[in-house]
């Protein structure tokens, strides 16, 4: 079921001729009572993955909306256990795949077999943890996979060809392209090469390529989302989320109208 669901939703997606976009919200922010409106809401506004973000005190990688949303979260008193257990809860409600983004050190506290488990039991799709390099992935990866929960694998602006080669072989879920180096968090532009980047790691790769970090506005979304198979977009969703502004998260997905707009001209 978990896995697959998700590979439903890309094929799907493909078929009707769409993009994907996964939205990312910190579990937590607003408190835990809220999650079940709050993944609701964002999926009535049409996005079609949900990375759902655990609250780390040291989040090396996040921007810094994020970080201020992961304080907030901590401060609600959250925890990876009861994210997982509320998950559970709810995921009967849920439509869209869930994709858990966390860091290494909640998963190792709570064990990574228990980890899977819990996973599991609330429907998780697949796992997002950007502190463990491929080479340390087996760890965490072979639970998962013993759940059929899909491991995500990233591949940035600098890796070389080798590597992204090695990142594609085996990937699961999607592949996770960044579009900036530094933090999460908007940006003004993308550089130049980015879109080349992405159509060559989308003609190497059997597994959709997402792009994702800087994207904001629904022409940053339209944009780069034609250069792969979807947007991953975080800071502007949280903002929007906090705001409560779900008629501008609405506003911020494409429409497959806006694509077929888009490959006419
Ligand atoms: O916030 P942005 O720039 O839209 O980028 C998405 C990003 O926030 C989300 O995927 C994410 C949140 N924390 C991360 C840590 C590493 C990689 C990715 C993430």
């Amino acid at each position: 079921m978990s896995r697959m669901k998700m590979e439903q939703t890309f094929e799907t997606l493909r078929n009707k001729g769409e993009k994907a976009f996964i939205a990312y919200i910190m579990a937590g922010d607003g408190g835990l009572h809220n999650l079940k409106h709050q993944i609701l809401s964002i999926e009535e506004a049409g996005a079609s993955v949900i990375e759902l973000g655990i609250p780390f005190s040291d989040p090396v990688a996040d921007g810094p909306v994020i970080q201020a949303a992961g304080q907030r979260a901590l401060a609600e008193g959250v925890t990876l256990r009861s994210i997982l257990i509320e998950l559970a809860r709810i995921k009967e409600d849920i439509s869209i795949p869930v994709v858990l983004m966390t860091y290494a050190n909640p998963v190792l506290r709570l064990g990574a077999d228990t980890f899977a488990e819990m996973a599991a039991q609330a429907d998780v799709c697949g796992v997002i943890i950007p502190d463990v390099p491929l080479e340390e992935a087996a760890e965490f990866s072979t639970p998962l996979a013993a759940h059929d929960i899909a491991m995500i694998r990233f591949i940035t602006l600098s890796s070389s060809k080798a590597r992204i080669k090695e990142v594609i072989e085996g990937a699961q879920g999607f592949i996770y392209a960044v579009t900036v180096r530094g933090t999460t968090g908007t940006r003004e532009g993308f550089d130049d090469t980015l879109y080349d980047y992405l159509e060559s790691i989308s003609e190497m790769s059997d597994v959709p390529v997402c792009a994702g970090f800087g994207i904001s506005t629904h022409d940053q979304a339209q944009k780069v989302g034609s250069h792969c198979d979807g947007v991953i977009v975080g800071s502007r969703i949280v903002e929007l989320l906090q705001q409560n502004d779900i008629e501008e998260i609405k506003r911020l997905i494409p429409r497959s109208a806006d694509i077929a707009i888009n490959t006419s001209n």
